[in-house]
């Protein structure tokens, strides 16, 4: 038995995990007793055994922030998330250093048999990386991630609106993946977007991140092809001293007023409810729609305008992410408050006065982004900003309307371009011996 031990504290997205016991085996991963080193048939793993909580867990998990206490570094490595559950992990599991986006598409001639088969084959390889033993499918492990735990590892399957009349599922489509709708801002690259399956895969160690890539674009086999893969970053765990929500490349914080695990309606604005609500079909149950949006930063232009100004375009203080009325970053802003000047201190355009819930008829979505840098283009500036990943039980009813309010008047919008766009539809969490999308290929 493992001598992991796990700690939650009551706050929302607070996970605490302390030391194994001296004298226990401490390369053990926790959900199976058995190290990947060990079935590779080298010497153990140095470093504490920890459980992280995943998203079956409940109530803890707050995904834009990571907001534990100060951790030791040595446990990093040793915490993992299950991968069975009701929902699928990497939603409200707290966001990772490391993130791989990739998509593919069916192979020609591969139909619902074969998709069954790779999904199958995905989920066995996503349960046992999680959990810290080798890649079972494909060959041999490549060993990258040898030395390490599983750190926080998840991964995430979700199908686009293409998957399903190529397999053949048709009147299984969720009409909620009906094409987004245009937007003004919009300079999508079409190579860049959509596609018939989409995985997210998050860690703590960027070489764990890889290794989980690599072997589950092997397992695709001749099955599927990938159409467009991404890569993104967020601060690592115990970089900061203090427990803090992320900055993203802008340098502000960004994930403050995401809705909270530990909220009663957080459940019903991020999942869809079991059973569905008529019209959506039963295999969506427990399941959530991903929008993943590579946003650009002008960060040359950003760069230029003052604190000032850069505060007043998203209505929050740079250096605690407070309210320009006042406060902490947890204070309520004042969306009514005026100045000596009469003018309103969140001015109209604020990003954050204009994609808050009240002004968009209660809209919410929990957002669990990846920073980018894909190198730095021959003008000199950086190929950089968000993955924008935006998670809820209904994008007609989070992202949509958010996203076209922001499109007509967001102060921020003439410091980004969106280059690509997807919709996906994530199914529940598989239960013990089912695998990810079973209850739709098996339908
Ligand atoms: C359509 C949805 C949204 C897109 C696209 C988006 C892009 C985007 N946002 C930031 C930076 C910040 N956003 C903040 C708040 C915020 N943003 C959205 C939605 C989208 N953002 C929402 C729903 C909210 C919460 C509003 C609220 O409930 O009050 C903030 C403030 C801090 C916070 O609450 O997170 C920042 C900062 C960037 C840089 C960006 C594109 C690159
Ligand atoms: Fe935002």
């Amino acid at each position: 038995m493992s001598k992991t031990r796990q700690e939650h504290d009551d706050r929302p997205g607070v996970r605490t995990t302390r030391p194994a016991e001296e004298g226990t085996d401490s390369a053990r991963a926790p959900s199976t007793g058995i190290s990947r080193r060990r079935l590779l048939g080298t010497a153990g793993v140095a470093g504490a055994t920890g459980l992280a909580l995943g998203t079956a867990g409940g109530a803890a998990g707050y995904a834009a922030a990571r907001p534990e206490e100060a951790t030791a570094l040595t446990t990093v490595g040793t915490n993992a998330v299950p991968f069975h559950g009701t929902h699928q992990p990497g939603i409200s599991t707290p966001a990772h250093a490391r993130g791989h986006l990739i998509a593919f598409d069916l192979a020609p001639g591969a139909r619902r048999k074969e998709a069954a088969a790779l999904l199958r084959r995905w989920s066995a390889t996503a349960r046992a990386l999680m959990a810290g033993e080798p890649a079972t499918g494909g060959g041999h492990d490549t060993g990258v991630a040898l030395d390490a735990g599983p750190s926080s590892l998840t991964v995430t399957f979700g199908f686009g609106r293409t998957f399903f009349d190529r397999t053949g599922l048709g009147e299984q489509r969720p009409a909620a993946l009906d094409p987004l709708p245009p937007f003004s801002s919009d300079h999508l690259d079409p190579g860049r977007s959509d596609g018939d399956l989409w995985v997210q895969i998050g860690s703590d160690d960027a070489l764990v991140a890889f290794h989980a890539l690599r072997a589950l674009q092997k397992e695709a086999g001749t099955t599927a092809r990938v159409r467009w893969q991404m890569n993104g970053f967020n601060r690592s765990p115990g970089a900061a001293a203090h427990p803090i929500t992320s900055r993203n490349l802008m340098g502000q914080i960004d994930g403050t007023k995401n809705p909270k695990p530990s909220e009663p309606d957080f459940a019903r604005k991020i999942f869809v409810p079991t059973p569905p609500a008529a019209g959506t079909p039963a295999w969506m149950a427990g399941g959530s729609y991903a929008v993943v949006r590579r946003i650009r930063m002008l960060l040359d232009d950003w760069e230029k305008l003052s604190l000032h100004k850069q505060e007043l375009v998203i209505g929050r203080r740079k250096s605690d992410g407070a309210p320009l009325t006042g406060g902490t970053e947890t204070t309520e802003p004042d969306l009514d408050k005026r100045g000596p000047d009469g003018n309103l201190v969140i001015p109209s355009n604020a990003h954050a006065r204009i994609s808050a819930p009240e002004a968009n008829a209660g809209a919410a979505m929990l957002r669990r982004p990846f920073s980018f840098h894909d190198g730095i283009g021959a003008d000199g500036t950086p190929d950089a900003g968000l993955l924008f990943i935006c998670w809820q039980a209904d994008p007609l009813r989070g992202f949509v309307p958010v996203q076209r309010k922001l499109d007509r008047g967001d102060a921020l919008s003439a410091f980004i371009r969106h280059e690509a766009s997807g919709l996906f539809a994530v199914p529940g969490g598989a239960a013990e011996g089912e695998y990810v999308g079973q209850r739709l290929l098996e339908s």
